[in-house]
């Protein structure tokens, strides 16, 4: 009998990731029925909004989360025995579902493309859905042009460094901002940022006015807070600004949200454009999105990194991995 493995929130999370809201249990996969497919899961994403969305989750469900997953048995004339598939199967190492009856509010479980030499893992990441939140959210809300200031930040994460690199591939000067000396480095000597910086030790107003005096014409926000009431009144007249994270309250009670400077002046008198966004609005151009990151990568035009924790107990310390800046590229677990 084939065992599946799964996560079970059974406690909220309060404040920071605690290991002991999620427990380990195993059952016996049922036998499929007509139209079902079996998949076992490869790779594991462990991402930030698992903090905020799992306090939407009911107790005792399988935690959520997307997974790389091999077709090991297949009822369904669309998914052929062998085939690598993306899906959002929650924590869980074998899955059994009916493709026509899958919720499509995140984008339907789809076949990996043909990704050559590449690790199947990227489909989690640079050619996934982060890699599909720097392009769309950079290249729709944001427009950026040549020569214009780009500044990101949590830029050596999955979607930060995806944003920087398509930024410096536009022509545009790119600021990155991590969390350590090491990402730094990355940043300028592997990514080929214009500038970065640790905003654990350099002030980010101080930064701003070294390497971009002239101010900023585009912000990608992965971080929020007091970081980004700073960049914004360092912007030029008609910034854009993608609100795409908050992951410094994440951890935040939301009765006691951390306090930051007003934002309104700038937005108004520097005439700014702000727009928040979930990358999902953009689920009928995936497609078109994976194909370009693949492509990109291909030719070497997007650098990847990843982050793999081994094994699939070790699920929760990933995750809390994330929020202490364990990770350089997207933080991949291997089953
Ligand atoms: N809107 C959307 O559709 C989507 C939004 N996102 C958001 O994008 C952001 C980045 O996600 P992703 O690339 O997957 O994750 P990352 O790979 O960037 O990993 C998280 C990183 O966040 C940084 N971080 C953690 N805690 C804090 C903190 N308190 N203050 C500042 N930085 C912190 C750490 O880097 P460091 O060492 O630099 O501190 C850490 O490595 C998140 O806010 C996420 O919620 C992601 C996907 C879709
Ligand atoms: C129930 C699973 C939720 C999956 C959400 C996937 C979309 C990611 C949007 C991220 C927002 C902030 O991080």
């Amino acid at each position: 009998m084939v065992k599946n493995k799964k996560f079970i929130l059974v406690k909220h999370f309060e404040g920071e990731i605690d290991k002991s809201c999620l427990k380990l249990e195993e059952e016996n996969v049922p036998t499929l029925k007509a139209n079902e497919v079996l998949t076992e899961a490869l790779w594991m994403s462990v991402d930030p909004y698992m903090r905020p969305y799992s306090a939407h989750l009911p107790l005792n469900s399988v935690m959520i989360g997307s997974q790389v997953a091999k077709v090991v048995e297949s009822k369904n004339e669309r998914f052929k025995v062998g085939q690598l598939v993306l899906g959002y199967f929650g924590w869980q190492t074998h899955t059994v579902w009916n493709p026509s009856e899958m919720s499509s509010a995140l984008g339907n479980p789809y076949v990996l493309p043909d990704f050559g030499d590449l690790p199947p893992s990227l489909g989690l990441g640079i050619v996934g859905m982060p890699g599909l939140t720097a392009y769309f959210g950079l290249l729709e809300l944001c427009d950026p042009k040549p020569k214009e200031v780009v500044v990101v930040n949590s830029a050596a994460g999955a979607v930060g460094s995806c944003v920087g690199q398509i930024a410096k591939n536009k022509g545009c000067f790119v600021i990155g901002f991590a969390g350590s000396d090491k990402k730094v480095k990355w940043l300028k000597e592997t990514l080929k940022f214009d500038a970065a910086f640790n905003y654990k030790t350099k002030d980010v107003s101080e930064a701003l006015k070294e390497a971009a005096p002239g101010g900023v014409d585009v912000y990608f926000d992965n971080v929020g807070g007091e970081f980004s009431s700073s960049v914004l009144y360092q912007m030029k007249d008609f910034g854009r600004v993608a609100v795409c994270g908050s992951i410094s309250s994440y951890n935040a009670d939301h009765k006691h949200l951390p306090k930051a400077t007003i934002i309104q002046p700038p937005l108004i008198f520097k005439q700014l454009k702000m727009e928040g966004f979930v990358v999902t609005r953009w689920k009928k151009r995936y497609e078109e999105g994976i194909g370009q990151l693949l492509k990109w990568v291909k030719e070497g035009k997007l650098v990847y990194e990843e982050h793999v924790t081994e094994g699939f107990e070790k699920l929760p310390d990933a995750l809390l991995g994330l929020f202490q800046g364990e990770n350089t590229g997207k933080a991949v677990v291997k089953v």
